[in-house]
C-alpha cells in the first residue's frame, strides 16, 4: 500500500479549519492547532486554504490532506483542476476534492480532473469527498485513491443525520473498492470507534476537536436552555 496511506491506517485524522471572518483564520494558529492535535495522537491532518497548507506542510511530519473551499454552495471543495494543482503545489500529499457527480465549475469531469492532477503530480493521492454511494462508485471509476463520506448530508442526496451517516458509511465500505475515511459529524469518541468497527480505514474529526466557536455554542445553548427551564 502507498506509504502515506499506510501511515493513516486505523488512525485519527484531525481537520483543522477556520472560516472567513473567524478569529482563528490564521496559518500560524491553524498550524499550532494541528501540532497540538498530533501531540494528542492524530496520525494525519486535514487543512484548508493555500496559506494554511504551506504552513502546515512546513511544520508537520504527518500526512497532510489539503483542500481549498470556494464558496459554500454546490461544488465548493477544491472544485476545479486549477484548484487541485494549487493545493498539490503546497506539498500536501493528499488532495481532497469534491467527489460528487455534480457538474464542476470548470466543466471538467471528475476523471479528467483526477488525471490532470496526476499528470502534473504523479505522487499525489486523491481523496474524493462523496455524498452518497453513487458518488463513491463514480469516484472509484474516476480514479480516486481514497473515499470520504465528507459530503453525506450536504448535497441534498442524503438526509443530514445528527451524527455520522452510518447507512452511507456501511454502503461505501461494502463496496470494498478503496480505503474509506469516515468524515462528517463525528462528534464523540464512541462514534469514531463505531466508524472503525464498521470498516473505516481511518476517521476524520473536525468540529468536535478544532472549532471552539461551535463547541462553545453547544455548551452555551445547554446552559441557556437549562436557565430557561429553571
Ligand atoms: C461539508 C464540509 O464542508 N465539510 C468540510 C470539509 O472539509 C469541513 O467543514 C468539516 O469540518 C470536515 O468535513 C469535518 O467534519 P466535522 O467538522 O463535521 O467533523
Amino acid at each position: 500500500m502507498n506509504p502515506i496511506l499506510e501511515r493513516l491506517r486505523g488512525g485519527l485524522i484531525v481537520s483543522c479549519q477556520a472560516y472567513p471572518g473567524e478569529p482563528m483564520l490564521d496559518p500560524r494558529t491553524m498550524t499550532q492547532i494541528a501540532l497540538a492535535a498530533v501531540e494528542g495522537g492524530a496520525v494525519g491532518i486535514r487543512g484548508k486554504g493555500l496559506d494554511d497548507l504551506r504552513a502546515m506542510h512546513a511544520a508537520l511530519d504527518v500526512p497532510l490532506i489539503g483542500l481549498v473551499k470556494v464558496g459554500h454552495d454546490g461544488v465548493f471543495i477544491t472544485p476545479t483542476l486549477a484548484d487541485c494543482l494549487e493545493v498539490a503545489a503546497t506539498g500536501a500529499g493528499i488532495v481532497a476534492l469534491d467527489g460528487t457527480r455534480r457538474p464542476r465549475p470548470d466543466g471538467l469531469s471528475l476523471a479528467a480532473t483526477i488525471s490532470g492532477l496526476k499528470d502534473a503530480h504523479p505522487d499525489v493521492l486523491v481523496m474524493a469527498d462523496c455524498g452518497s454511494l453513487a458518488d463513491a462508485e463514480a469516484a472509484v471509476a474516476a480514479g480516486a485513491d481514497v473515499l470520504g463520506t465528507t459530503l453525506a448530508g450536504y448535497t441534498g442526496e442524503r438526509p443530514k443525520t445528527e451524527g455520522p451517516d452510518w447507512e452511507v458509511v456501511d454502503q461505501i465500505v461494502a463496496l470494498e473498492a478503496l480505503p474509506v475515511l469516515v468524515e462528517g459529524r463525528v462528534h464523540f469518541p464512541e462514534q469514531a470507534a463505531e466508524a472503525m468497527r464498521r470498516g473505516a480505514f481511518a476517521v476524520v474529526v473536525g468540529t468536535a476537536i478544532t472549532h471552539p466557536t461551535t463547541l462553545t455554542r453547544w455548551f452555551a445553548d445547554a446552559v441557556g436552555g437549562a436557565a430557561a427551564t429553571a
